[in-house]
């Protein structure tokens, strides 16, 4: 029985590197695949892991019609991988569960859950609504204090930021003067305090933290 199955968690912990994965894993067995993302950090049409591995993908647009698109492939679609899915349409996603249930073809969606301000993307909560399974990711991406992340920070000089469009594309390591992302647990994320904010205090306090930079 094919499923669609949302696999989640924040940004930076293995997503992308367990699509590639979960691809090589398929097609090693003859099964056929497509690949989609949709503004992957390293460009259009592209599905790329910090790991360093990256291969050509589909690039979802907002007029993507997976029904559509997938039906008129002239060989038989086994599955799909669908990256960066929480920048897809509620739409978008109805067609990919009506793709599992109609065709059996199975999906395996990747993408974060919330936003920076701990909001879910539409395209996630409908995954989340629809999903015969969310599997939330078992490599756990930290906070600084060593706690589990479990929210993103969207961050400018390392300070966060909470006001801005819900897409912003970026990374978790960004220069300085450029929106980049923290992942952080609850408890600081509603404190606002990133590696740079728990950083300064800790000085003044006197208590020097030993924090990667
Ligand atoms: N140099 C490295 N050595 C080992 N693992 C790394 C290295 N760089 C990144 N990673 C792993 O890759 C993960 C990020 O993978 P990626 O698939 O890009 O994440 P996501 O798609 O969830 O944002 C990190 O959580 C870490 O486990
Ligand atoms: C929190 C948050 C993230 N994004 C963007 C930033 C990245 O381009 C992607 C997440 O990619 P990853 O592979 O999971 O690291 O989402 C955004 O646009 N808005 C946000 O609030």
């Amino acid at each position: 029985m094919a499923e669609l199955v949302f696999f989640s968690g924040t940004m930076d912990c293995g997503k992308s590197t367990l699509a590639l994965q979960l691809d090589h894993n398929h097609a090693a067995r003859g099964r056929r695949g497509l690949i989609f993302s949709r503004d992957d950090r390293a460009g259009s049409d592209r599905l790329s892991s910090r790991l360093g591995l990256e291969v050509v993908a589909r690039e979802v647009r907002d007029d993507t019609d997976f029904w559509a698109l997938v039906t008129a492939e002239p060989d038989p679609v086994d599955y799909l991988v669908c990256d960066e899915a929480q920048f897809y349409s509620p739409a978008q996603v109805e067609q990919l569960a009506r793709l599992v249930d109609e065709t059996e073809i199975d999906v395996f969606a990747f993408g974060i859950t919330a936003d920076f301000r701990t909001r879910l993307f539409p395209g996630s909560a409908r995954l989340v609504e629809l999903a015969d399974r969310v599997e939330v990711l078992q490599v756990e991406s930290l906070c600084w204090c060593g706690r589990r992340a479990t929210h993103n920070a969207r961050t400018v000089d390392g300070r966060m930021v909470v006001e801005g469009d819900q897409v912003v594309v970026g990374d978790v390591r960004a220069g300085s003067g450029v929106i980049g992302y923290e992942v952080l647990c609850r408890r600081h994320h509603m404190r606002r305090m990133t590696t740079v904010v728990a950083r300064k205090q800790a000085a003044e306090d006197g208590f020097p933290l030993d924090l990667p930079r």
